[in-house]
C-alpha cells in the first residue's frame, strides 16, 4: 500500500519508471498491477494462461503482436471486429503495430491513458500495463455503475445524448440482462450510453450543464416553446399530433428543466381544475416524456455526483498514499533503504547508460552534423555546380533556341525555295511532258512521213534510173549535136569579131556624121526663152507680140502705135513662157554627146537681171528633178554617156572656174586662197590658170560650182557691185581614151554665168562702138570661141511692158552675135565678116595697146626664173604644159604651114586633132591669136627654152605686121562702109524694120 501510495503521489495519471526516488515503489506497484492486468487477460481469453507472476518482457511479447489487444477490443464493441486486422493471437508483425495504434486510439478516445507503440515494441511496458490496468479498472467500475443505472432508470431506453451518438463501443459480452426484461442488447446499449456518459470528457463537460441554453433545433424549439407559452388550461387542447412531433423531435432534450418541470405542473394544475381525473392519452404521453426526460436529468446529475466521488475520493487515497510515503520517509527505516539506494544504484546505472547513449548520441549527432555540413558543403558546391551547369545550359539552350529559331528560319525559307523549286519543276515537268509528248507526236508523225517519202523516194529512185538510162542516151544525143552547132557558132562569132573591128571605124564615121550635123546647125545657137509672168506682176500687158515656131519673136513697144513700135527678131528657137525645163534643154542635149567626142561646148544665158538666166542655168532654188537646169541636166548626161561608153572609152573629167571682171582672171578653185589675178585675153578657151580638179560624178561638179561661187563671194569687195559685172565660167574638162587604139580625145564643156546685160550697158555701153569694144570684149572670148567650139547663148526674156527697152536692146545684141538675120545668107556672111573683123580690130588695138608693155613684163619674168627647176611642178600644173607646150607645138607647125600657104588660104576643115579643136579658116587671125597666147602664158614663157624665145619673136613680127594690115583692113571697109557698097549688120536690121 505504500509502493501505491508512492505512485500516486509522484503522478497519477501516467506511469513512469524514472521518477527518481519513488522508483522502487513504483515498481512494486507496477508489478502488481501488471499481476492484476495479467489476471484480467486471463479472464478475458481462458486460452491465454499467462502466468501471473510473468516479467514486463513476457507481458510484452505477448502483446507485441496486437492480437490481444484486438481482442480486447472485439469485446469492447463487436462491430469494431472488422476493422481489426486479426483476431488471430498470432498476429502477423505486418499488422500488429496497426493494432495496437487502432486500440491506443480507442483507449484515449475513452478518455483513459494510452501508450506509444514504441513502449509496446521497445520502451517501458509500465505505460502499457498502466493503460491495460486504467482500462480494466474503467470496465468493470463501469459495469457496477451501470447494473445501478439501469436498474434505476427503469425499463424503457432513454434517448442517448447527442454528444455520444458518433460513439463505436459497443457493450462488452459479458454484460447481464436487467432483469426487467429487456434484451441485453438494448440494455447494452442503454449501458453504452451510460458508459460514455461518464467516461467520455466530452459527456463529464456537458453533464456539468444541467440544461441546455439553447434550442438545437428551430422546429423542436417552436414546438416545446408553443406548449411551454400555453396557459393553464390548454394542455388538453393541443394536438395529438403536434405533441406526436414534440415528442419525436429532441426538442425536449434540449428543453430547459424548468421548463420541462412547467409543463408538468401545467398539465397536472390542469387536470387538477378538471376535476375529473382524466387525462387525455396525448397529454399524459407528453407528461410521461417530460417526466422520463427529468428523470434521465436527474440520473444523469446523480451519475455525475458518484463520479465527483470517486474522483475525490481517489484523490483522497492518492493523497493518503503520498502521506503515507511521506511519513514512510520520515520514520527512514535501513531496510528501505537500502532498496531505494539499489534502486537509486539502479538508476544510476541507468541514468549512465543513458547518458552514455546520450554522448553517443551525441557523438552521433556531431558526426551526423559534420557528415551534414560536409554534405551541405557538397550540396551548395553542388548547387552552384548545378547552377553554373544551369546557365550554362540555359545559354547553350538561348543559343541552340536562336539557332534553332534561325534554322527553323532558314529551313522555312529553305523549304518555300524548294516547294516553289518543286512547284516549279513540277510545271516544267510538265511543259516538258507535254512537249516531249507532242515531239513524240511529231516525231511519230514525220517518222510516218518520212517513211512515206522513203517509199517515195525509193520509187523515185526506180523512177530516175529509168529517166538516167533514158538521159544518158539523150545527152549522147545532144553531145553529137552542140559539137555540130559549136561549130556553127564558132563561124557566127568569127563574122561578129570581124564586125566588132569595123565598130570603131564606124563610130569614128558617126562622130564625124554626128559633127557634122551640128555644124549645120550652126556652131554658135541663139535661143530666146521668155519667162513667164511672177506674182506681183501685170499679166494683162506684155512686149511679146508673137512667138513663131521657127524661132521668130515679135515684140512690140507700148508707146508707139502698132506698126511703128513692133519688131520681129528671128533665132535658132524661142521658148515661150510655158516651155518647161526638160523642152529647153532637148536642142542642148546632142552638144554634150560633142563634149565626149571631143569637141569644146560653150553654154550661156544673156539677159537682164530678173529674166530668169539663173532658172534656165541652174533652176530654181532647191529644184526637183523636172526643175533641173541646163547646167545639172548637160553634167548628168555627160556622165551617163561616158558611162555608156566604158567598153569603148576612158573617160577622166576635171573642172575649172575662172572669174571675169575688170578684164582680169581669177581662179575660183584655188585651194590655197591666193587672189591672184591673170590679164584677161579673149582668145582661147584655154585660160591661164592650170589647176584641174578632177571629178567623177554631177554632183562633184555641183560642189566645185559651189565652192566657187563662195570664193567669187568671198573675194569681193563690193559684192552686189561685183557679182553685176563680173562673168563667171565654168570648164569641164573631158579626156577620152580609145581603149581599142589608144588614141585620145579632148572636149570641154564652158558653162557660163554672164553679168545682168543691162548693168553692163549702163555703166560701159554708152555707145555701140564702145559697146562692142569694151563689153564684147568679154563675150567674143565666148563667141570666138564659136570658130572652135560650139556655142549656145539662152536670151532670156522679162515679158514685163516696163522692161522693153532693156528687152529690145537684149534681143539686138543677140542677134547680132546669132548672126542670123532675116535677110539673104549671104548678107548674113557678109555682116558677119564685118563683125569678125570689127572684133579683131577691137581686139588687136588692146593687144598692141599692152604689148609693149607685156612683153618687157615677160622679158623679166624669164630672166627672173632662168633657173626655175620645172620638177617642183605640181602634176597638174606638168599635165597641163606639157599638154599646152604639143597643142602650141602643132599650132605653131599648122600656122607656119598656113603662113607659106597664106595667100591661097581657105576654108580648110582640118584633120581632127588631138586637142579636138577645130581650127579656124583665117590663118593670119589664128597665128596673131596663137601669139597672144604664148604671150600671156608665163608657163610657157618661163620654160626659158630657146625654141619658144624663137617663136615669141616671131610671133611677135607677126603681130605687128597683122596689126598693121588690119588697120589697113579696118581703113579700107570703112571706106566702104561710107560709100554705101557694104551695110553694117545694125543698118540693115533698122531698115529691115
Ligand atoms: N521659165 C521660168 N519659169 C518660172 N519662173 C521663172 C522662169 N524664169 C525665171 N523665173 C523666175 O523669175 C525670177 C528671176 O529669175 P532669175 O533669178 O533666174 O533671173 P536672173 O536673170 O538670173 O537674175 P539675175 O541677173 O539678177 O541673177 C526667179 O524667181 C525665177 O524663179
Amino acid at each position: 500500500m505504500k509502493l501505491g501510495a508512492l505512485l500516486e503521489m509522484s503522478n497519477g495519471d501516467t506511469p513512469v519508471s524514472h521518477r527518481g526516488m519513488a522508483g522502487l515503489y513504483i515498481d512494486a506497484e507496477m508489478a502488481k498491477r501488471r499481476s492484476d492486468v495479467i489476471e484480467w487477460l486471463n479472464s478475458l481469453f481462458p486460452g491465454l494462461r499467462m502466468p501471473v507472476d510473468a516479467s514486463e518482457e513476457e507481458l510484452r511479447a505477448r502483446l507485441l503482436n496486437g492480437s490481444l489487444l484486438c481482442g480486447i477490443l472485439r469485446r469492447l464493441s463487436p462491430g469494431y471486429s472488422n476493422e481489426m486486422r486479426n483476431d488471430n493471437y498470432d498476429s502477423t508483425p505486418e499488422n500488429s503495430s496497426e493494432n495496437i495504434t487502432k486500440f491506443v486510439s480507442v483507449v484515449e478516445n475513452m478518455g483513459l491513458p494510452g501508450f506509444n507503440v514504441f513502449d509496446l515494441e521497445q520502451g517501458a511496458v509500465s505505460a502499457v500495463v498502466y493503460c491495460l490496468w486504467s482500462l480494466k479498472d474503467h470496465l468493470l467500475s463501469d459495469v457496477c455503475q451501470d447494473g445501478n443505472s439501469l436498474v434505476r432508470s427503469g425499463g424503457e431506453g432513454r434517448a442517448k445524448p447527442k454528444v455520444l451518438q458518433s460513439t463505436r463501443f459497443a457493450p462488452l459480452s459479458v454484460v447481464v440482462g436487467d432483469g426487467n426484461g429487456h434484451s441485453p442488447a438494448s440494455i447494452g446499449e442503454q449501458r453504452r450510453h451510460s458508459f460514455h456518459e461518464l467516461r467520455s470528457p466530452h459527456y463529464s463537460q456537458n453533464t456539468h450543464i444541467s440544461e441546455p441554453s439553447t434550442p438545437q433545433s428551430p422546429y423542436g424549439g417552436h414546438k416545446f416553446h408553443d406548449v411551454f407559452q400555453l396557459k393553464q388550461g390548454h394542455y388538453y387542447d393541443i394536438q395529438a399530433s403536434k405533441i406526436s412531433d414534440m415528442m419525436k423531435s429532441n426538442s425536449l432534450d434540449n428543453a430547459p428543466t424548468q421548463s420541462l418541470l412547467s409543463i408538468m405542473n401545467g398539465i397536472l394544475d390542469e387536470s387538477i381544475e378538471r376535476k375529473n381525473g382524466d387525462i387525455p392519452q396525448r397529454v399524459s404521453s407528453l407528461l410521461k416524456r417530460v417526466a422520463q426526460e427529468i428523470e434521465r436529468r436527474i440520473a444523469t446529475q446523480a451519475e455525475h455526483i458518484h463520479n465527483q466521488n470517486n474522483l475525490i475520493k481517489t484523490r483522497e487515497e492518492k493523497y493518503q498514499s503520498r502521506i503515507r510515503v511521506l511519513e514512510a520517509l520520515a520514520m527512514g527505516t535501513n531496510e528501505e533503504t537500502q532498496i531505494v539506494m539499489e534502486q537509486l544504484q539502479l538508476l544510476k546505472t541507468e541514468k549512465h547508460k543513458i547518458e552514455e547513449k546520450n554522448t553517443h548520441d551525441e557523438e552521433n549527432i556531431g558526426r551526423l552534423l559534420k557528415e551534414k555540413e560536409k554534405n551541405d558543403k557538397n550540396t551548395s558546391e553542388l548547387a552552384k555546380e548545378l547552377e553554373t551547369i544551369k546557365r550554362a545550359y540555359k545559354e547553350q539552350y538561348r543559343h541552340m533556341e536562336t539557332k534553332s529559331k534561325e534554322n527553323q528560319e532558314e529551313f522555312e525559307q529553305k523549304l518555300k525555295e524548294v516547294e516553289s523549286y518543286l512547284e516549279e519543276s513540277r510545271s516544267r515537268m510538265k511543259e516538258l511532258e507535254a512537249i516531249s509528248e507532242s515531239k513524240t507526236q511529231n516525231w511519230n508523225h514525220k517518222e510516218h512521213v518520212f517513211q512515206k517519202f522513203i517509199n517515195l523516194q525509193q520509187q523515185s529512185v526506180k523512177e530516175l534510173r529509168s529517166s538516167y538510162d533514158s538521159i544518158k542516151h539523150e545527152l549522147a544525143v545532144s553531145q553529137k549535136k552542140w559539137c555540130e552547132e559549136s561549130i556553127a557558132f564558132g563561124k557566127r562569132l568569127k563574122v561578129l569579131t570581124d564586125a566588132a573591128d569595123n565598130y570603131h571605124s564606124i563610130l569614128a564615121e558617126n562622130r564625124k556624121l554626128f559633127n557634122e550635123v551640128q555644124e549645120l546647125k550652126g556652131n554658135i545657137r541663139v535661143y530666146c526663152r521668155i519667162r513667164p509672168f511672177l506674182s506681183g506682176e501685170d499679166k494683162k500687158h506684155t512686149t511679146i507680140e508673137y512667138i513663131g515656131e521657127n524661132g521668130e519673136l515679135l515684140i512690140a513697144n507700148p508707146s508707139k502705135q502698132r506698126k511703128d513700135g513692133q519688131r520681129m527678131f528671128k533665132f535658132n528657137k524661142v521658148f515661150g513662157p510655158a516651155s518647161t525645163q526638160e523642152e529647153v534643154f532637148l536642142d542642148t542635149q546632142p552638144l554634150i554627146r560633142s563634149v565626149l567626142d571631143g569637141y569644146n561646148v560653150c553654154i550661156l544665158a544673156y539677159g537682164q537681171t530678173g529674166s530668169g538666166k539663173t532658172y534656165t542655168m541652174s533652176g530654181p532654188n532647191g529644184a526637183s528633178d523636172e526643175e533641173w537646169g541646163v547646167n545639172c541636166r548637160a553634167l548628168n548626161d555627160l556622165f551617163q554617156i561616158s558611162r555608156n561608153r566604158r567598153d569603148t572609152y576612158m573617160y577622166e573629167v576635171g573642172v575649172q572656174m575662172i572669174e571675169i571682171y575688170n578684164e582680169q582672171v581669177r581662179d575660183l578653185l584655188a585651194n590655197d586662197g591666193s587672189q591672184k589675178k591673170y590679164p584677161f585675153f579673149p582668145c582661147d578657151l584655154i585660160t591661164p590658170i592650170n589647176n584641174m580638179h578632177p571629178v567623177a560624178s554631177t554632183n562633184d561638179v555641183l560642189k566645185q560650182m559651189q565652192m566657187g561661187n563662195s570664193n567669187r563671194a568671198v573675194g569681193a569687195t563690193a559684192l552686189n557691185e561685183r557679182s553685176s559685172r563680173s562673168h563667171s565660167i565654168m570648164t569641164v574638162h573631158v579626156r577620152g581614151v580609145d581603149l581599142k587604139t589608144g588614141a585620145t580625145l579632148r572636149g570641154s564643156l564652158h558653162l557660163v554665168d554672164l553679168a545682168g546685160s543691162e548693168r553692163v550697158e549702163r555703166s560701159e555701153a554708152i555707145d555701140s562702138t564702145h559697146f562692142l569694144s569694151k563689153l564684147s570684149k568679154s563675150f567674143i572670148y565666148f563667141f570666138y570661141a564659136g570658130g572652135h567650139a560650139k556655142t549656145l547663148m539662152f536670151v532670156q526674156i522679162n515679158p514685163e511692158i516696163g522692161s522693153y527697152s532693156e528687152t529690145l536692146s537684149t534681143l539686138k545684141f543677140a542677134e547680132r552675135v546669132s548672126g542670123v538675120e532675116l535677110g539673104a545668107a549671104k548678107s548674113q556672111k557678109e555682116g558677119k565678116d564685118i563683125r569678125d573683123l570689127m572684133e579683131q580690130i577691137a581686139t588687136l588695138k588692146d593687144v598692141i595697146t599692152n604689148k609693149d608693155e607685156e612683153i618687157e613684163q615677160l622679158q623679166q619674168l624669164r630672166d627672173t626664173s632662168s633657173g626655175y627647176n620645172g620638177n617642183s611642178l605640181s602634176h597638174s600644173a606638168s599635165y597641163t604644159i606639157e599638154h599646152k607646150r604639143n597643142f602650141y607645138e602643132e599650132r605653131v607647125q599648122a600656122n607656119k604651114k598656113v603662113a607659106l600657104d597664106q595667100e591661097n588660104y581657105s576654108d580648110q576643115s582640118g584633120e581632127h586633132s588631138e586637142s579636138g579643136s577645130q581650127w579656124s579658116t583665117d590663118g593670119r587671125r589664128h597665128l596673131k591669136l596663137q601669139a597672144i597666147e604664148l604671150t600671156v602664158d608665163p608657163e610657157l614663157v618661163s620654160l626659158g627654152d630657146a625654141d619658144s624665145e624663137e617663136r615669141l619673136s616671131e610671133i611677135s613680127d607677126g603681130i605687128i605686121s597683122m596689126a598693121t594690115e588690119t588697120d589697113a583692113s579696118i581703113t579700107s571697109l570703112t571706106d566702104l562702109n561710107l560709100h554705101g557698097q557694104v551695110k553694117s549688120p545694125e543698118d540693115m536690121k533698122d531698115e529691115k524694120v
